[in-house]
C-alpha cells in the first residue's frame, strides 16, 4: 500500500476583527455619519453583531451602523489590527506551513469583496492574495486551526477539523471560555506557541 506523506500544517486566520480593525472602523464611520446620534463605545460592545447591538439600542440604529460598513470604501480603509502583519508574514514562513486567510463577505457584497481583495493587497502584497479563501461557511474549509473573533463558528459541517482559537476583540473580551477553548489575546501574544502545541498533538 502506498504511504501519503503529511501534508503541510494549516491555519485559517479570519479578516474582520483579527487581521483588520472592522470595530474600530465601524465606531468611526458611524460617529463621521451619524454625530447627533447615540453609539456604542468600543468598551461597551457585547455580542458578534454591531448591528443588533445598535439596533438594540434604538431600532433605526442598526440599518444606520450597517449603512456604515456596506458603504463604499470601509473595509479598504480599515486599519490594521496592531502587530497582525508582522504575525501573518511570519506565519507564512514557517516550514511546513500553510496559512490562509478566511473570511465571509456581507450579503451585500459589491464594495465588500473587491475590498477585501484590495486590502490584502495594501496591507501583505500581490502575492498573498492568492490565499484569501470567501465563504459564508468556515466549516466546510479543512484546516488545522482558525483564528476568528467570532465566539461561535458554526455551518454545515457539525465537526470542523479546525481549533477555533478565538481572537479577542472588543465584543467577545467579557466571555468566559469553556475548557478546552484557547483564546488570543492579541498578535504581541504567544501565537507560535499555539501552533507549535496544535502541531505536535
Ligand atoms: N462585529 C461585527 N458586527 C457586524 N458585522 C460584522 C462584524 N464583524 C464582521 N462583520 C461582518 C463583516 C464580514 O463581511 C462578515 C463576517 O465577518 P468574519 O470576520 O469573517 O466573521 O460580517
Ligand atoms: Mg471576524
Amino acid at each position: 500500500m502506498a504511504c501519503r506523506a503529511a501534508r503541510p500544517f494549516r491555519v485559517l486566520v479570519d479578516m474582520d476583527g483579527v487581521l483588520a480593525d472592522f470595530e474600530g472602523g465601524l465606531l468611526r464611520g458611524f460617529l463621521a455619519s451619524y454625530p447627533g446620534d447615540p453609539h456604542i463605545e468600543l468598551t461597551e460592545r457585547r455580542g458578534f453583531s454591531a448591528r443588533e447591538q445598535y439596533r438594540c439600542l434604538r431600532e433605526d440604529l442598526g440599518d444606520k451602523a450597517a449603512s456604515v460598513y456596506e458603504s463604499p470604501g470601509f473595509f479598504l480603509g480599515l486599519d490594521p489590527i496592531p502587530a497582525a502583519i508582522e504575525a501573518i508574514q511570519e506565519m507564512v514562513q514557517m516550514p511546513n506551513t500553510d496559512v490562509f486567510i478566511c473570511t465571509s463577505p456581507l450579503r451585500r457584497y459589491e464594495y465588500c469583496i473587491p475590498e477585501k481583495y484590495s486590502w490584502i493587497e495594501k496591507h501583505l502584497g500581490p502575492g498573498f492574495v492568492e490565499r484569501l479563501i470567501l465563504t459564508r461557511d468556515k466549516t466546510v474549509v479543512s484546516a488545522d486551526l482558525l483564528f476568528d473573533d467570532k465566539d461561535v463558528v458554526t455551518g454545515v459541517e457539525p465537526n470542523p477539523s479546525w481549533e477555533h482559537i478565538l481572537f479577542s476583540c472588543c465584543h467577545n473580551r467579557h466571555l468566559k471560555l469553556q475548557t478546552p477553548q484557547r483564546r488570543l489575546e492579541s498578535w504581541t501574544d504567544d501565537w507560535r506557541a499555539i501552533l507549535e502545541s496544535k502541531r505536535s498533538r
